[in-house]
């Protein structure tokens, strides 16, 4: 599903009432609409609850005003709590405002330094809030009397449906300056925003509702490449068919060269990732004298022992036997647990340039690459790189709050000036891909963030890409599989004591839902 910004939202509500002739009002009627079927299902029967809509000077305010109409004419008691003086309200908003107070319908409003307690009287006895102060036109940390009021709603513990976005997220990017409506239900309209699938906005959302508001849909589907939130409906059609004569040489064979001495577990973890996602054959190729260790903790993995330092992390006279194992490989997945042994930085930095096969780059493979990213720009083969946000900005050799900030144009920036997949962990992964689309990934929750849980991305991913997916709906379908794993494994034992192994076990499970079951072509 395509994601905009605020001005892109704009520009197609423009486009919807200039070039189509539907009349803004039209829109507004809808989006109050949309807002009231979600409050309906939020309270059951709406007649006889009360419910506090606060309304703000812009559009949403007036979203607020249809909203409250249309409440009232189903049997609601409502209170409309302007932000603003009557006479500032203009426009489409204007008229609804007058449409109501025709109704001999009162609004109270709230004007700046005023004592707050009425407002907190009426929360009091509310059954539910709507917030429409803030749209798409909202910038920086809210003013008053607004940031008093948005406050006063989240003290109140009512269920609160935001139109559009809560008041206080910025639309273009999830960033929240200043107090900021904590809703449990946002209903957003024709395409979510950028700043409702990104952090910190994203965890002030609650559960996400698109509404269509009259927007002629093919407007909706334009603008490729662009911005898209990954679903499942997506993943499930991205996933190469099983067909019945499949064979194992059939589905894909994945190299993954990984680990180093203490190091053994991101190894396995990357290459049972691999094999969980659905590659026919892995091979994991590491130093000699890690490979009985390896051959016991494997089942269904191979395993191939290269020439080692006296440290124990692979030498730089392992690049020819890599270069042949590739010969017999479709993927390789690089760098999980390999150190930052200066032989071993060199190996891959020599190797990389000689690839021939789709790689995906990740941890210490990442490392290796610091002070010289531009190496990426002389892979001749698709491939993605999953840094985190340390590695990220050790990569780009910029401050770690920039990348914290910037994370969506950090990712763009690095995946159209390296020409690869720049996959960047964190709450709503991003995936950036060189021909400027970027996939935003909802699903993974905190108990993910444990050692290991990225060594088994970079194996899905490889697996992935080893069944013949393209390297960016690899690294797409790859964050939305393991995210989702990583919410099932949650759902069973939690969050906090969540493992990388609870991921690896509960893939199956997530890409048998995202499949429907529906395994033979
Ligand atoms: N035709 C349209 O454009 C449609 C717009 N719609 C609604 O309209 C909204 C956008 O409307 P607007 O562009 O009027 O913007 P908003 O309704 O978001 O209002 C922004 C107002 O807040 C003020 N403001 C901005 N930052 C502030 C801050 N930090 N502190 C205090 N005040 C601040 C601005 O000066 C402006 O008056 C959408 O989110 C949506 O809800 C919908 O009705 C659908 C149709
Ligand atoms: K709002």
């Amino acid at each position: 599903m395509r994601v905009v910004t605020g001005g892109q939202m704009r520009e197609l509500d423009r486009t919807a009432m200039e070039d189509y002739g539907i009349p803004g009002l039209v829109l507004m009627e809808n989006a109050g609409l949309a807002v009231v079927r979600v409050v309906q299902q939020v309270l059951g029967e709406v007649a006889g609850k009360r419910v506090a809509v606060f309304a703000g000077k812009g559009n949403n305010g007036g979203d607020g005003l249809v909203v409250a109409r249309h409440l009232f004419n189903a049997g609601a008691e409502v209170k409309v709590l302007l932000l603003a003086k009557p006479e500032e309200i203009s426009g489409d908003a204007a008229v609804n405002l007058a449409i109501w107070q025709k109704m001999g319908q009162p609004v109270y409003p709230v004007a700046r330094g005023e004592d707050l307690s009425a407002v907190r009287l009426f929360l009091v006895g509310a059954h539910a809030v709507v917030d429409a102060i803030f749209g798409t036109g909202f910038k920086g940390a809210a003013r008053e009397p607004a940031a008093g009021v948005i406050e006063a709603i989240n003290a109140s513990g009512k269920p609160v449906v935001a139109v559009d976005i809560p008041s206080g997220v910025e639309a273009d990017t999830g960033q929240v300056h200043g107090p900021c409506v904590r809703a449990t239900h946002t209903v957003t309209f024709a395409l979510p925003k950028l700043g409702l699938v990104q952090e910190p906005g994203r965890s002030h959302v609650g559960e996400l509702h698109v509404a269509d508001i009259s927007i002629p849909s093919f407007l909706l589907e334009e603008g490729t490449p662009g911005r898209y939130l990954i679903t499942e409906k997506m993943v499930r059609e991205w996933l190469p068919p099983r067909p019945a004569w499949a064979h194992k040489g059939s589905c894909g064979r994945v190299l993954v060269v990984a680990g180093s001495r203490g190091m053994t577990g991101a190894a396995c973890l990357a290459a049972l990732g691999a094999a969980r996602a659905g590659a026919g054959l892995v091979t994991l190729a590491m130093p000699a004298e890690l490979q009985d260790v390896m051959a016991v903790k494997l089942t269904e993995v191979m395993t191939v022992g290269l020439p080692g330092t006296r440290e124990g992390t692979l030498a730089r006279s392992a690049r020819s036997e890599i270069l042949a194992l590739l010969e017999r490989a479709d993927v390789l997945a690089i760098g999980p647990g390999l150190s930052r042994h200066l032989e071993t930085v060199a190996l891959v930095r020599e190797l990389l340039p000689a690839l021939r096969v789709p790689c995906v780059i990740d941890a210490d493979g990442l490392n290796a690459l610091a002070g010289d990213v531009q190496l990426l720009s002389r892979i001749s083969v698709p491939a993605v790189v999953t840094p985190h946000e340390v590695e990220m900005a050790r990569l780009l050799g910029r401050p770690l709050e920039e990348v914290r900030s910037r994370r969506l144009a950090v990712a763009e920036e690095a995946a159209a000036n390296w020409g690869v997949v720049a996959l960047l962990k964190g709450a709503a992964t991003l995936v950036a891909c060189p021909d400027g689309s970027t996939y935003i990934n909802p699903t993974g929750n905190p108990g993910m963030a444990t050692g290991g849980s990225g060594d088994v991305l970079t194996g899905v991913i490889a697996g992935l890409l080893a069944q013949g997916m393209s390297a960016p709906r690899a690294a797409a379908a790859g964050a939305y599989l393991h995210g989702l794993a990583g919410d099932m494994a949650a759902r069973e034992k939690g969050m906090r004591g969540l493992l990388a192994g609870d991921i690896l076990e509960l893939l199956p499970s997530a890409i048998a839902q995202v499949e429907c079951n529906v395994m033979i072509a």
